[in-house]
Order: structure tokens, then C-alpha cells, then sequence
């Protein structure tokens, strides 16, 4: 079970994962966070991985990889994207419910320039979040307004978080962090898991 996120993300995934050697059958891929908008329109990180990713794994198949509705209100996408999620769960024989850790095998995670990681905005309200996987936005800071996203509870049990941070921009991100300033990125904290960092540059 993979989350994947938005953004530049996407890119290097669609570069990255075709190239596995893996029986992509047994894969099942969800978004950590979606915007709520038509598949076809060009903001839709659902639409980008259909168009990028997809056809790049002909094995995969397609109904594995879990869409946002994005045809009712923002509350009830995300209540409608935590359900399928749970059902995932079950259908692999766990109780959602009873699991520790584990809750997705990995996660990978983008982080934009102001700290945000899936939709989870610094200063916002969606930050406190803790009695749900799912929950939306309607005021996102970054268009457009309307978003799902998973949430710390869910984030932090997963066994492997990978962030993805391109650019000079992010990796001061990281600077910022070791200075202990409070970012959203600076909340994912999976212990009992692992936690990683991908960079494509150094900041000293
Ligand atoms: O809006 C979003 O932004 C973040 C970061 O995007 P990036 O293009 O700066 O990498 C992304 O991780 C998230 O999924 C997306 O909805």
C-alpha cells in the first residue's frame, strides 16, 4: 500500500517506479492528499498520474490506485476517502483499527516551500486534525481551496515516509527545521518506522 503525493512529486515517480521489477498486481496506491477538482483538469494530482504514470505500468491495474469523488461536498470526500482506505485495510485481512504501526507501507511525501506537506498548511486549523485519517480544506492558501489530505494520525503510523525535497528552496527547509522552527513537514514523525529525506542539494 503506497501513498503518493502531488507536485513534483509526481514526476519522479512516474520516472522511478516503472522502473521496479515487481509483480504491480498486489500494489495498491493512494494520494496522501488531493485537490478537488475534475480529473481532466490540469491541477488534479489524480488526472497527473493517470497521464504520466499509468501508462508507464500497463500491469498495474488501474482500479488499484484509489481516486478521490470529487463530484460532492469537500467533508464528504474525505469521509468517502477514508472508507475506502479502511476498506483497503480489510480487505487485506487487518482490522484498521488495531493497527500499531504499519498502516501503509510507504508514504511519499512532497514539501513545499512554505513547510506543507500532503495539505497540511502551516498555521492552519487542519494541523490539529486527530480524530480522522481523511479530512479537507476549503481554504487552502495554495490554489486551488478545496482539498482532501491525510492526517498526522495516519501520516505517523505508516512503517516508511519517504519526503521528497527538489530544489535549493526545500533543502533550507531542512535548515530550518534543525533550528526548530515548527513546519508542517517538521511534523511527520513515525516512530517505530523509518523517516527519510531524498535532496538534490546540500544546504550547510
Ligand atoms: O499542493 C501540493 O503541494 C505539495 C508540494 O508540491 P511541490 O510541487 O512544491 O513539490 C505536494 O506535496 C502536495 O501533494 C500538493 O497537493
Amino acid at each position: 500500500m503506497l501513498g503518493v503525493s502531488g507536485g513534483s512529486v509526481i514526476d519522479v515517480l512516474a520516472e522511478g517506479l516503472p522502473t521496479l521489477n515487481t509483480d504491480w498486481k498486489s500494489w495498491r496506491i493512494f494520494l496522501c492528499d488531493e485537490r478537488l477538482v475534475p480529473a481532466d483538469d490540469p491541477e488534479s494530482t489524480y488526472g497527473a498520474y493517470v497521464q504520466k504514470l499509468l501508462p508507464k505500468i500497463p500491469e498495474f491495474p488501474p482500479d488499484n490506485f484509489l481516486q478521490a469523488n470529487v463530484s460532492v461536498s469537500s467533508e464528504e470526500s474525505a469521509k468517502d476517502y477514508e472508507q475506502r482506505l479502511r476498506e483497503l485495510w480489510e480487505a487485506a485481512g487487518t482490522n484498521p483499527n488495531q493497527v500499531p504501526y504499519g498502516m501503509s507501507d510507504c508514504l511519499i511525501l512532497g514539501v513545499g516551500p512554505d513547510g506543507h506537506t500532503c495539505s497540511l498548511f502551516p498555521d492552519h486549523s487542519v494541523l490539529e486534525v486527530k480524530d480522522s485519517w481523511v479530512t479537507y480544506i476549503e481554504d487552502s492558501p495554495k490554489p486551488p481551496p478545496k482539498r482532501i489530505t491525510l492526517t498526522y494520525p495516519f501520516i505517523n503510523k505508516a512503517t516508511h515516509v519517504i519526503v521528497l525535497a527538489k530544489g535549493e528552496q526545500k533543502a533550507q527547509i531542512v535548515k530550518n527545521l534543525q533550528k526548530g522552527v515548527d513546519l508542517p513537514i517538521g511534523r511527520v514523525n513515525n516512530p517505530g518506522g523509518r523517516l527519510e529525506w531524498i535532496l538534490d542539494h546540500l544546504v550547510v
